[in-house]
């Protein structure tokens, strides 16, 4: 059977993906979360002219010709205006923030103002009119579309959502991710394993993916590679509320790897499974009712590639978010042999060449096998090769997806 493209595999996967539906969430709880619906001003912004600086409220043309003495007839706060009227040959003291009195047009420096006992003070310097006041709706005004919806809430969105008079936000709510590790040689970290068995580790690099892709994550644990207690988690996955379900391992054509054939019983409708990707080959994608299933092949390697690439931009748009994968242009820093017919994401380095400007220069790992970690966790990119890429030289170009 053909191997399906790598893009093709990620239009598929992500063809028929619509945001999830809205709910409302407390601002602090909305930090990265993808605004539901256009944000509007429930008021405007600065509410009155206000003062952007420490000084004097007056009349620019009191202060036109100098010399220019001002009676100082009262006070403006931040949060307590002057309530009366500014007359000519007068002055109130004003600081930032603070609303403009009435009858002034423009805020003298405090630093050009040289204070006189008995209540005046002398201009040292003219003003041009309006200098230093903030018109009320400088900023925003009541009704005004603030924030459109797909926005991911970063700090200034949601300081703006704030001073908009937003105490919540409608934002799209959080896939949940079931993450099911299977096989019979594996157990948690921190428990003795058997002689034949290893510690799980995958669970935790597609938990962080999850995360970063503004997912939330439930952790099915581990099971054996047993159709009973399989059939028993997928039951639980499809009672969790989930949204997707990742399995990990049990992916490939082995006696035991029996995670299709679970899915299957269980009525997934498959939409592809094996794909032309080194590594992560047999990627498999279906459907179960509304539980989208994803199941990433075990090798912690093909694990965690196949996650980057498909199950990040998958959370992404269901948070109704687009993620953009980060690839870059480099140069080689050490030759590469030719390519085979799939896709090959080759573990690598990726630094600023000295003596070379921006340029960047991608190294990869001698070793590639999918099992290594320690290797991963080293990377910052992967050098992507085409299918049947010729042999490369150290100084060719190629493109990297950055990692961190
Ligand atoms: N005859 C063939 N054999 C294999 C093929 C093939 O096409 N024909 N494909 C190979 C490729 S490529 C991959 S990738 C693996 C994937 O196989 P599975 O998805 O079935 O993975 P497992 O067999 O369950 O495990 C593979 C390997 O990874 C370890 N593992 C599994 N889960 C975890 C985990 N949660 N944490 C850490 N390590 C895990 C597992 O112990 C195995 O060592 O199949 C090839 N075989
Ligand atoms: O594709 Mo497998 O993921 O080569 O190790």
């Amino acid at each position: 059977m053909a191997l399906l493209p790598v893009n093709e595999a990620l239009e598929r996967l992500l063809s028929d993906v619509k945001p999830l539906p809205a709910e409302t969430s407390s601002l602090a709880d909305a930090i990265g979360r993808t605004l539901a619906h256009d944000l509007y001003a429930l008021r405007t912004q600065p509410p009155f002219a206000a003062s952007a600086m420490d000084g004097y409220a007056v009349r620019a043309e009191d202060i036109a010709s100098l010399p220019a003495k001002l009676q100082v007839t009262g006070e403006s706060l931040a949060g307590r205006r002057f309530e009366g009227t500014l007359n000519a040959g007068q002055a109130v003291r004003i600081f930032t923030g603070a609303p403009v009195p009435e009858g002034a047009d423009t805020v003298l420096l405090q630093e050009d103002a040289i204070v006189h006992p008995n209540g005046f003070i002398e201009a040292a310097e003219s003003t041009a009119f309006g200098r230093h006041i903030r018109k009320a709706g400088l900023d925003f005004v009541s009704d005004e579309k603030l924030l459109e919806a797909g926005r991911v809430l970063d700090g200034p969105a949601l300081a703006l959502a704030a001073a908009a008079n937003h105490p919540t936000v409608s934002v799209v709510k959080k896939p949940l991710v079931a993450i099911l590790a299977t096989g019979s040689e594996l157990v948690a970290p921190g428990n003795e394993p058997g002689p034949d068995q290893i510690v799980a580790s995958n669970t935790f690099a597609i938990m962080a993916l999850v995360v970063e892709a503004g997912g939330e994550v439930l952790d099915l644990g581990i099971v054996g590679d047993d159709l009973a207690a399989l059939d028993l988690a997928i039951e639980r996955a499809r009672n969790s509320g989930a949204d997707v379900l990742v399995t990990l391992g049990g992916a490939s054509v082995g006696d035991h790897d029996l995670v299709k054939e679970a899915l299957t019983a269980a009525g997934m409708e498959l939409n592809f499974w094996k794909i032309a990707m080194r590594p992560g080959k047999p990627l498999m994608y279906g459907r179960l009712a509304q539980l989208r299933i994803l199941g990433l092949p075990g090798n912690p390697v093909s694990s965690v590639v196949c996650g980057q690439l498909f199950l990040k931009p998958l959370v992404a748009a269901l948070c109704g978010a687009d993620h953009r994968h980060d690839f870059r242009s480099a140069v080689l820093g050490a030759a590469m042999e030719a390519n085979s017919t799939r896709q090959d994401y080759v573990r690598a380095v990726v630094a600023t060449a000295e003596h070379h400007g921006d340029q960047l220069v991608a190294t990869p790992f001698a070793t590639q096998d999918s099992s290594m970690l320690k290797t991963l966790a080293e990377a910052n990119a992967l050098i992507v090769r085409e299918p049947y890429a010729p042999a490369a030289a150290v100084g060719d170009p190629c493109k990297v997806l950055m990692l961190r």
